[in-house]
């Protein structure tokens, strides 16, 4: 099984083009709402994260996601901390994922993929961009948040330059007609990569 993944920064589009492979047949794995399924079921992880946030790190039994945010985002000793609980057994769960699918290729959808070493784990990457300004107004149309809250997380997450660079194929998600055209097109080519 070809494994894929697909990356970008914050409000780069990563899930909207996810959305247009799945329409096209390919299973995707969006590590993210996998990530925070795990943190608010496995009893494990809860413990952990109870011991790194205190109390707090769970309201009525819920992740208690802007207290998390509002530590992480702005102390990366944190970030790490966090990230070495959740991300491994992240990794496990789409290893059994995997096993159940049955086509030429996955799409595995990962905010932090190249910050962690996770494209090592990828046969492929593909890296979605699109210009910082517009990142920003999509997010501020998109979510409840300030240009300080998005910043500080683009502070934590690899240049878009960087990304490009290490990745196979790059997606520039400008209008929705042009991003489908370029997801069509590497579809066909991840396909003939059949092994
Ligand atoms: C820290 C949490 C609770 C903050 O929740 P909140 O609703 O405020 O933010 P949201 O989830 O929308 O994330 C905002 C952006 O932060 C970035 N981000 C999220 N998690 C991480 C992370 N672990 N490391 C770096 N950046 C991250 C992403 O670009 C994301 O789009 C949440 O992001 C979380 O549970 N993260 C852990 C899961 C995870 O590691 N996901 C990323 C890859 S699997
Ligand atoms: N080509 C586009 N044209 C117009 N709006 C778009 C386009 N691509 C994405 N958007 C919008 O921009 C916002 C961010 O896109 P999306 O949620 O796919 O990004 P993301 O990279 O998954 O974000 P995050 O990093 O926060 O998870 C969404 O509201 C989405 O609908």
């Amino acid at each position: 099984m070809i494994v894929v993944g697909l990356t970008g920064g914050i409000g780069s589009g990563k899930t909207t083009v996810a959305k247009q492979f799945e329409s096209l047949g390919v299973p995707v794995y969006i590590a993210d709402n996998e990530a925070k399924k795990l943190m608010n079921t496995s009893k494990v992880i809860k413990r952990k994260l109870t011991e790194l946030f205190g109390e707090n790190a769970y309201v009525n039994n819920t992740l208690n996601r802007p207290y998390l945010a509002s530590i992480i985002f702005n102390d990366k000793s944190y970030l790490e901390k966090m990230n070495a609980i959740v991300h491994p057994r992240v990794a496990r769960h789409f290893k059994k994922w995997v096993a159940k699918q049955n086509t030429v290729y996955v799409i595995k959808e990962v905010a932090i993929l190249f910050e962690n070493g996770g494209h090592k784990h990828c046969d492929f990457v593909i890296t979605v961009t699109a210009p910082l300004a517009l990142r920003i107004e999509r997010l501020l149309k998109r979510d409840d948040t300030t240009k300080e809250k998005i910043k500080a997380i683009m502070n934590n997450q690899l240049p878009d330059d960087e990304k490009v660079k290490l990745s196979d194929f790059v997606i520039e998600n400008t209008t929705i007609p042009n991003t489908i055209a370029q997801v069509e097109k590497i579809h066909k080519q991840l396909l003939a990569k059949d092994k």
